[in-house]
């Protein structure tokens, strides 16, 4: 399913956060969000997959607006795994991932078997399996997100919406659930703040600065040492990755140039099924 934003602002607390933003996200790619804290990337997100309205633009499902979605349609479109959530209560693992089968329900019945199965299957998938009967009040960090990207993926939904989905993660379990997102063969964005997980992991990316968008493309194409110091304000060097010549950033500094938001590479786009790797 294509998702396709549209001359997109987002306000929150009476404040304009996200200005203008238009960008397509090909049916089966993965879009990266980067950009400096506070650049807009959750609001950015939580606007296209609904949690808050976007106070202008348009946002596509294919070619339906979002705003001629019920919640329960949008909820069978994307699934949302945010940055901050609140499930602190005590509730067992199976039944937390059972929420995302909610959409696909027909009321508040007795889960079927199937969505057990789909639910244990998504566990498994993301190594978490063995956490089944525990509460997700009594888990790690690391737990917790795995628990809700299985949550996110037993909503069996053709987008997906992740907003820093490897927080907490050890560099094995970042690796393992970037992989499993790019063999889901969903429509994905994703923010994040690893530039070189990011190359490595996303078809596209999208890069956000004061709530503009100031560059969009592959990583090959955008990433590059202008970038990350009219950015993120960061001198580095970037060398290729000796087998997939993927661009690495090496951290040099912080850069004295003063802030200002970049307007470094003319926007560009990518097209319907071309991946870079
Ligand atoms: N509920 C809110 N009320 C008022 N301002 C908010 C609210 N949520 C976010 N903001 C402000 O909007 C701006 C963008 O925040 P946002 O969370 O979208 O950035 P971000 O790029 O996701 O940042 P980070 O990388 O730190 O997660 C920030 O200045 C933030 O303080």
């Amino acid at each position: 399913m294509r998702v396709t934003i549209e001359n997109l602002d987002a306000h929150r607390g009476g404040r304009r956060i996200v200005t203008d933003v238009s960008i397509a996200v090909p049916s089966g790619t993965v879009l990266g969000l980067l950009g400096p804290n506070g650049s807009g990337k959750s609001t950015l997100l939580r606007a296209v997959s609904g949690i808050d309205a976007p106070s202008a633009g348009t946002v596509r499902y294919d070619e339906t607006p979002m705003t001629a979605l019920t919640r329960r349609q949008l909820a069978q479109r994307v699934a949302v795994m945010a940055q901050e959530h609140s499930e602190e209560f005590e509730i067992p693992v199976l039944e937390l991932v059972l929420l995302g089968r909610i959409p696909h329900g027909r009321g508040f019945g007795r889960d079927s078997e199937s969505d057990i199965a789909l639910a244990c299957d998504a566990l498994a998938r993301v190594g978490a399996g063995h956490l089944v009967n525990r509460s997700f009040s009594a888990l790690s960090g690391g737990e917790r997100q795995r628990v809700l990207f299985a949550r996110a993926l037993a909503q069996d939904t053709p987008v997906l919406v992740l907003d820093e989905p490897t927080n907490h993660l050890d560099i094995a379990h970042q690796l393992e659930l970037l992989d499993l997102i790019r063999a889901s063969d969903r429509t994905v964005l994703i923010a994040l703040h690893d530039l070189n997980l990011a190359a490595r992991s996303c078809d596209a990316i999208g890069v956000l600065h004061d709530g503009h968008l100031v560059a969009h493309g592959t990583p090959e194409h955008i990433l590059d040492t202008d970038l990350i110091r009219s950015v993120f304000r960061v001198e580095s060097t970037v060398v290729s990755h000796p087998d997939t010549r993927q661009p690495h950033f090496l951290f040099d500094s912080r850069s004295p140039q003063p802030a200002g938001r970049a307007q470094v590479h003319p926007l560009d786009s990518v097209q319907e099924g071309t991946t870079t790797r």
